[in-house]
């Protein structure tokens, strides 16, 4: 059995970011399934239930037992804000049978021995970073949150925010912020000046998933506003506090008037690089590619003859601050796998232990039960 509504252009997911990989995801789904499904995409999740946007609603949805048993083994598989799920009907309640696989994530590291992975957004297209103009910009954060972002998946793009606070030292601080972030879109904006915000708005397509991160009163919610033209997020200028947007379960997912989807997420306080070594190799592009012109492949880059590295910093093409930067984000990461790799080998253990465990039941019974 199956559910399939294509060939009725547009899709009525089709706001919401439905595409045609979500599609074939959802399809693969259905057709195994016995019961009837429909897609949606979740707005807000709680445990062991969710919020689910779906055609022309949304509507409260319990995680299936199947679900939670994921879930219990690895509480990556917990639906949350962004993800595409299948849904069925369960007498009055909707069930979520299934979470689609996802592309794009963001990703919150458990370092913690016994702590987890959180996924924060899931299916999300591009990262927006935002670092304001009047403070800083601080070049050590925006590269972590760049390797967050390009070890999940998605695309950063970075926003100077309230450029009007900046002054004189605007054209400074944005040239700082391109030196790092090599290849990426930067975009100099100001919620209350207007500055830089059709350019942004341009490029939020119908359709695409976004983020914003940054830190706290970095100006994200009134960027989010100032594209949309209207208030679709609170600020800290009307909140006056800095609970309140996350404690209660609010919708998290927001469509702008020319079609971008948003995902609010809570804010992330620490950012820790993540295990994968690809988030930190990208964020440091520029610094990679002189290291593959380095005579030796096992180049530190200290004392060896025929260091490409060294000889950009002494060329001044390079920053020895931003090499250092590098071999600091590089340990940090490894430490990072280093730990996520030993939880998943204490985990394949159990795994197999368990297994073995019910072989030897199995086996017993079919002895005899001797
Ligand atoms: N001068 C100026 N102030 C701004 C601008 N954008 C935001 N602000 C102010 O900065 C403060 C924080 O803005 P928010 O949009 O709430 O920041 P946020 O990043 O969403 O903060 P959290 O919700 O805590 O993560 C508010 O008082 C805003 O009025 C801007 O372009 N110029
Ligand atoms: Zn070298």
């Amino acid at each position: 059995m199956n559910t399939r509504v294509t060939d009725t252009p547009p899709h009525p997911l089709t706001a919401l970011g439905w595409n045609p990989r979500v599609a074939a995801a959802f399809d693969s789904v259905a057709h195994g399934s016995e019961h009837l499904l429909v897609p949606g995409r979740v707005s807000a999740a709680r445990r062991g239930g969710s919020v689910v946007r779906v055609p022309g609603d949304e509507v409260p949805a319990d995680h299936s037992p199947a679900v939670l048993k994921d879930t219990r083994t690895d509480p990556t598989l917990a639906p949350c804000t962004g993800d595409w799920v299948a849904l069925r009907r369960s007498g009055d309640a909707w069930l979520v049978e299934a979470v689609l696989e996802r592309s794009g994530t963001l990703v919150r590291q458990g370092i913690a021995k016994d702590s987890y992975d959180q996924v924060l957004a899931a299916n999300v297209d591009r990262v927006l970073i935002c670092e304001a103009a009047d403070q800083g910009p601080n070049v050590g954060r925006l590269e972590r949150f760049l390797s967050l972002v390009w070890a999940g998946g998605a695309e950063p793009v970075v926003a100077v925010t309230k450029a009007e606070l900046a002054g004189d030292r605007l054209p400074e601080v944005v040239e700082l912020v391109r030196s790092v972030s090599p290849g990426i879109e930067v975009h100099v904006v100001s919620a209350h000046t207007g500055q830089g915000l059709d350019a942004l708005a341009e490029r939020m397509a119908p359709g695409s998933t976004w983020v914003l991160l940054g830190t706290s009163g970095a100006g994200k919610s009134s960027l989010v506003n100032a594209v949309a033209g209207q208030e679709l997020m609170d600020t800290g200028a009307i909140r006056g506090d800095k609970r309140g947007r996350h404690t209660t379960t609010h919708r998290q997912l927001l469509v702008l008037p020319r079609g971008a989807v948003v995902l609010d997420i809570p804010g992330v306080r620490r950012i820790d690089v993540p295990g994968e070594a690809e988030g930190v190799d990208r964020t440091f592009a520029d610094v990679t590619e002189l290291a593959e012109q380095c005579r030796f492949r096992d180049c530190v880059h200290e004392t060896e003859p025929g260091c490409a590295v060294r000889a950009a910093i002494d060329e001044g093409e390079l920053d020895l601050s931003r090499l250092e930067r590098w071999n600091r984000l590089r340990r940090e990461s490894e430490r990072n796998r280093a730990r996520g790799d030993a939880r998943l080998r204490s985990e394949q253990t159990r795994v197999w232990k368990a297994r073995t465990k019910e072989g030897r039941e199995r086996g017993r019974l079919k002895r005899g039960g001797r």
